[in-house]
C-alpha cells in the first residue's frame, strides 16, 4: 500500500492554475524527486501535500497515521528572537528530551543543540531543520531543495546523510532536487514537473524522455540547464505535451 496517493491535484493561487491534474504515488521505503524548472510548482506540491496550499480540485491521501517529515527550502528566522536549536525543535505537540537529541545525533550535529538559530551557518542550519523533521520518526521525509546555498562537499554529505536516516529508519524521501547527479544516483523514481507531470519514471527513462529534454536539454549540461531553459513545449489544458502520461508500468509508479 502507498504510503501518498496525490490524485488529480490541481491548486491555484488566486486565478493562476500552478498545478494541474497532478498524480503520484509514493511507497515505503521509496526515493521519489520531483525535478521542473522555477516556477513550475515544485514546492506547492510539497505545501499541498503538508496541508498548507488547498486544492481546487483532486485528492491527496495519505497512508493511516502516516507520519510526514517537512524541511522547507527556506526559514527566515528573526536575528532579534533568540531561539536556541533545542527549543526550535520542540514540537506543537511536545518532544522528550531524549527525541530531539536522537534527531540532532541523527542529522549528525549533536553538539548543536544550545546553539542559537540565528547564529547557524547554511549547512549546520539544514541539518538543523532536517533534525526537526526527523524528531516525530516519519515515515515520508518531503526534501524541498534541501541543499541550496550549500556547496559541492555540502550537498554530497548532505545527500549522504540522507541516504543514512533512510537506510536506517526505512522512510521514504520525496524530495526536489536540482542536482542531476544526485537525482540519477539517489532517486528510485522521477517525476518531472511543469505545472503538471510531463514525464516520469525511473532516472534513465525521465532523463531520456524528448519532455525532459525540452525542458532541460540534453547530457550533463541538462543539470546546469534547470535555471535557463526555455519553456517551449506546450501544457495547455488538452495536455498536449508530447507526453506519454501512461507511461510503461514497470517503470513508473506515478499517476496510477
Ligand atoms: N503564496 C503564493 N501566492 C501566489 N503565487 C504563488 C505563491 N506561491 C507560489 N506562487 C507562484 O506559483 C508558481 C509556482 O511556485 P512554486 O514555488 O511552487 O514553484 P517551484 O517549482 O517550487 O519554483 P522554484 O524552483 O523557483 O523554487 C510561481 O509562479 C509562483 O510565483
Amino acid at each position: 500500500m502507498s504510503l501518498l496517493n496525490v490524485e488529480h491535484l490541481s491548486v491555484s493561487y488566486g486565478a493562476t492554475e500552478v498545478l494541474r491534474d497532478v498524480s503520484l504515488t509514493v511507497d515505503p521505503g521509496e526515493v521519489v524527486t520531483i525535478v521542473g524548472p522555477n516556477g513550475s510548482g515544485k514546492t506547492t506540491l510539497l505545501r499541498a501535500i503538508v496541508g498548507a496550499a488547498s486544492a481546487t480540485a483532486g485528492r491527496i491521501g495519505t497512508a493511516p497515521g502516516l507520519v510526514l517529515g517537512y524541511v522547507p527550502q527556506r526559514l527566515h528566522i528573526d536575528p532579534t528572537l533568540p531561539i536556541t536549536v533545542e527549543r526550535f525543535l520542540a514540537l506543537p505537540g511536545g518532544a522528550s528530551r531524549a527525541d530531539k537529541k536522537s534527531a540532532l545525533a541523527r542529522a549528525g550535529v549533536p553538539e548543536l543543540a544550545k546553539r542559537q538559530m540565528s547564529q547557524l551557518s547554511g549547512g549546520q542550519l539544514q541539518r538543523v531543520l532536517l533534525a526537526r523533521a526527523l524528531v516525530a520518526k516519519p515515515r515520508l521525509l518531503l526534501l524541498d531543495e534541501p541543499t541550496a546555498g550549500l556547496d559541492q562537499p555540502g550537498s554530497a554529505a548532505f545527500y549522504r546523510l540522507i541516504d543514512d536516516v533512510r537506510r536506517d529508519t526505512g522512510c521514504a524521501v520525496l524530495m526536489i532536487s536540482h542536482e542531476l547527479h544526485v537525482v540519477m544516483a539517489a532517486s528510485d523514481r522521477v517525476i518531472c514537473l511543469n505545472g503538471h507531470v510531463c514525464c516520469h519514471g525511473t532516472p534513465e527513462h525521465v532523463s531520456s524522455a524528448p519532455e525532459y529534454q525540452a525542458l532541460f536539454g540534453t547530457g550533463t549540461g541538462g543539470a546546469l540547464a534547470l535555471y535557463r531553459h526555455d519553456h517551449d513545449h506546450r501544457h495547455d489544458h488538452d495536455g498536449a505535451c508530447g507526453t506519454d502520461h501512461s507511461a510503461p508500468r514497470d517503470q513508473t509508479k506515478a499517476a496510477e
